[in-house]
């Protein structure tokens, strides 16, 4: 489903690579966690999966189709297929929980009638039934992300990617928002999480890829997460 070919990624103003020779398959259907300290190069491959940045060297295949190959008039087809969370949730302040996910099935034209039926059933999959009419700031954060995650996920992407979608949360709410993501995993949707929060990776036991100075230094089925502190002090 996300295949790294020893993708090398260099900013410009950077010399160290944020990336160095990367490679890794995510399988249809798999959930992944990508861990790593701060700087280690998760929001990077984030980025280029959703080809909002270029490679320096190697090769980025989403579904099978190399990312450096699709035309910048056919990216928005790719980003459609991908669903984004992040950790400060970038949700329409002016607008109900109800328009905020219905407003991502408008920007790709369905109709009003298939926007009522399938919004609804959204938000119930996420835990936000009977909230419709709520604005975001009448919404705990734990509510907010869930909207969001209903946003990213309701145009049914094959691929949802979570950019440390509990870092804003306390450990309870966290935990209701695994809930969330597993469940979405459970139906289908191949989940990608970056995040540093090893209670979380420790207590879900999937695929954990490691990430230290752009390069994947380990890569667990059922894997477990140490933390920063006791890295650096090794
Ligand atoms: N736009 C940019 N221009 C220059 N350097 C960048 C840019 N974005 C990231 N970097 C650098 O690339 C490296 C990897 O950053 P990245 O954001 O991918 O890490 P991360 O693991 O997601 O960190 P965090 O957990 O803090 O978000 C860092 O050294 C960072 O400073």
């Amino acid at each position: 489903m996300i295949r790294f070919d020893t993708v090398t990624k260099v900013y410009d103003n950077n010399s160290r690579p944020a990336l160095d020779a990367v490679s890794l398959e995510v399988d249809r259907g798999e959930f992944v966690f990508l861990v790593g300290a701060s700087g280690s190069g998760k929001s990077t491959f984030i980025r280029l999966v959703l080809k909002e940045d270029r490679v320096s060297r190697g090769a980025v295949y989403v579904a099978g189709q190399n990312v450096a190959n699709i035309p910048s008039w056919r990216v928005p087809k790719l980003r459609r297929g991908i669903g984004v969370v992040f950790q400060d949730f970038r949700l329409l302040p002016n607008k109900t929980v109800f328009a905020n996910v219905a407003f991502a099935m408008q920007v790709i034209g369905k109709s009003r009638a298939v926007i009522r039926e399938t919004v609804p059933d959204v938000l119930q999959t996420v835990g936000l039934e009977g909230k419709n009419n709520r604005m975001p700031h009448e919404l705990s954060g734990g509510e907010q992300q869930r909207v969001a995650i209903a946003r990213a996920i309701v145009n049914r992407p094959g691929i949802l990617l979570a950019d440390e979608p509990t870092g804003n949360l306390d450990p309870t709410t966290s935990m209701g928002i695994m809930k969330v993501l597993d469940r979405i995993n459970s139906n289908g949707t191949t989940v990608v999480m970056a995040t540093h929060d090893d209670d979380i990776v420790n207590t879900m036991r999937k695929r954990v890829v490691e990430l230290r100075n752009g390069s994947v230094v380990r890569d667990d089925a059922e894997g477990i997460y140490i933390g920063e502190t006791e890295v650096s002090a090794q």
